[in-house]
């Protein structure tokens, strides 16, 4: 009689490709917190602008999507992809385009609250799994040298809002609600299981 075998391990025969298609750092790193290395990484190169009357929610689950249909791969690989939208009211603030639009994300931020968005989407073949996670951000009112002194710092490029609350910025932020790794990017309780959903042997992942 035989030992019973251990399940494949990542890489193994049965054990599909993970496909990361996201150029994000964050996302990779948080990726990375559950032990799981991307067999590939792809960025979607999709067209992001919002729809006229486009809810900020409605938006970024639609982008999410977009980008999972966007990533050509193989029949049986998975990928998975997110979007991050920073709203205010109905108002979409997505990567501010320079300095200026940065300043401006951060004056509106400033001494309010606002959402934080990030829609999840993972697909195998034409089969696919989608959250999103909202979070509520608190922003103490800037001062002016808060203001100047983060924009000098480059840390707002790339990200949605204008900043990023793992960085500099988080001396902004006194109050969250929700998930803290969806606001850096990739939720990791709802992608772990929106992967594991998929097939993906994430358990013997992060045991590796
Ligand atoms: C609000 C906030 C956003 N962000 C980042 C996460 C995302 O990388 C970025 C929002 O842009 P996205 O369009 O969601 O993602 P991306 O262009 O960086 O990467 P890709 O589309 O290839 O996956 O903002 C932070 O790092 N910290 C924060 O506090």
């Amino acid at each position: 009689m035989s030992e019973p075998q251990p399940p494949a391990l990542h890489g193994g025969a049965v054990s599909p490709r993970l496909v990361l298609g996201s150029g994000s750092p964050r996302r990779r790193e948080l990726l990375g917190v559950l032990g799981i290395v991307p067999d590939a990484v792809q960025p979607p190169d999709i067209d992001e602008t919002p729809r006229p009357g486009e809810t900020p929610r409605g938006y970024c689950a639609r982008i999410a999507r977009e980008k999972a249909a966007a990533v050509a791969t193989e029949a049986d690989d998975i990928v998975l992809c997110a979007d991050t939208t920073v709203a205010m009211g109905r108002r979409i603030m997505g990567k501010p385009r320079d300095a200026g639009e940065a300043a401006q994300f951060l004056l509106a931020l400033s001494g309010r609250r606002h959402r934080v968005i990030t829609s999840v989407c993972v697909r195998r073949g034409d089969r696919t799994w989608h959250r999103d996670v909202e979070s509520r951000v608190r922003m103490k009112p800037l001062s002016d040298l808060e203001l100047n002194a983060y924009l000098a710092t480059g840390d707002w490029q790339g990200k949605a809002g204008g900043y990023g609350i793992q960085g500099p910025a988080g001396a902004f932020i006194p109050w969250t609600s929700g998930s803290f790794s969806a606001i850096v990017g990739l939720p990791l309780a709802e992608t772990a299981a929106l992967l594991a959903a998929a097939g993906f042997p994430v358990w013997q992942q992060v045991a590796a």
